[in-house]
């Protein structure tokens, strides 16, 4: 098993730091059917009428503000993701708007490319293969669910996890996404996470807030942790050690979908092996124009 195999997950994300990259304005038609079947009345704030979600489904994401789907994206696709972040960590696919990120504890050692130099990947929008991610119908077919139809992709990352150093500056402390992403409405907004491989709390998994999409954007700081903290991860400012908290264990393929206010990080990684996922977020498009940015 090489090292990238041996490792974990890959993510993409969405969003940004500000404006959305001109190559994430890619707008994806979907059917936006409405069947008689799937009137619901309109005490739903978070979801939209359409016959993939079960009612169910739909009352628990409006109540804890994210919903696991099993089992969404195929071995095949995921092998393909992963081929192609090999190549990238081997230096092969070169893309000017593709972001490389280290982790702190690395960040001032010599770059050598590898798997072990990368921990995340930010806009792939460009890249083919790891850009079929945001196409896959699966994946829209669920986003739609939160967004309406007329989807757009606004921010691609994949995460891959390094192994702990000791100092934990491998978590993620807790954040909303919308503190990074400057358009709106957060209702229309979701984020679609992709774990690549078996993620539970040895190698850091998403870690969330159930219900905290109810509520407003917090102040975020960088927290107060010795050891380190990675530039531009930001954490709310008054959090609760006691809230509940929710821990993700996902398989491959399994993807969770969340609202940017979920309060949500992941934990540090206990393991050798690097954790990837990939996600993103869209956002719904009116008459071609992106609503309220
Ligand atoms: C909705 C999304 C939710 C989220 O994803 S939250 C996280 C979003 N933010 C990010 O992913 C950060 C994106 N990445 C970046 O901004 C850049 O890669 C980053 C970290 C600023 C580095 O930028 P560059 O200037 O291209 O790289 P560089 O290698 O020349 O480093 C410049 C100085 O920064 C330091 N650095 C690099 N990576 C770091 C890290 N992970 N944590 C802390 N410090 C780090 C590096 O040592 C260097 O410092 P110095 O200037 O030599 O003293
Ligand atoms: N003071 C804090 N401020 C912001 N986020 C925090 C703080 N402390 C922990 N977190 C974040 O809370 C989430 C859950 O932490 P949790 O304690 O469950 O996991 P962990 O500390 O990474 O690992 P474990 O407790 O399993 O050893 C992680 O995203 C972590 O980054
Ligand atoms: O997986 C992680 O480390 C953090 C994920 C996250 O915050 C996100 O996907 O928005
Ligand atoms: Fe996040
Ligand atoms: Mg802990």
């Amino acid at each position: 098993m090489n090292q990238c195999q041996a490792a974990a997950r890959l993510r993409v994300a969405l969003g940004h730091l500000g404006q959305p990259s001109a190559r994430a304005g890619v707008a994806y038609p979907t059917s936006g059917a409405v069947s008689p079947n799937s009137f619901h009345p309109p005490q739903f704030q978070y979801t939209r009428d359409n016959d993939v979600l079960s009612l169910e489904q739909r009352n628990f994401y409006e109540e804890n503000g994210f919903l696991v789907i099993k089992n969404l994206v195929s071995d095949a696709d995921i092998q393909r993701f992963r081929d192609q972040f090999e190549r990238i960590c081997r230096g092969e696919v070169k893309l000017e708007q593709m972001m490389i990120m280290r982790d702190v504890s690395i960040a001032k050692s010599e770059y050598i490319p590898s798997e072990r130099m990368i921990s995340k990947i930010q806009y792939f929008e460009d890249d083919k293969e790891l850009f079929r991610y945001c196409t896959l119908p699966e994946i829209l077919k669920y986003v739609e669910c939160f967004t309406g139809p007329n989807i757009m992709a606004m921010h691609t990352m994949l995460i891959n996890k390094p192994p702990d150093s000791g100092k934990k500056t491998s978590r993620h402390p807790l954040h909303q996404d919308e503190h990074y992403i400057s358009f709106r409405p957060s209702n229309k907004i979701v984020c679609a996470w992709t774990a690549m491989e078996h993620i539970d709390r040895n190698n850091g998994c998403l870690c969330v807030l159930p219900g905290t999409h109810k509520g407003s954007l917090k102040p975020h700081d960088y927290p107060n942790w010795e050891g380190g903290v990675n530039l531009m991860f930001y954490g709310i400012q008054d959090y609760d050690e006691n809230s509940p908290r929710v821990h993700l264990v996902m398989e491959k393929g399994d993807t969770v979908f969340f609202h940017p206010l979920l309060i949500h990080g992941s934990g540090w990684n206990k393991t050798q092996g690097y954790r990837k996922e990939v996600s993103r977020y869209r956002a719904r498009l009116v008459k071609g124009q992106r609503i309220s940015l």
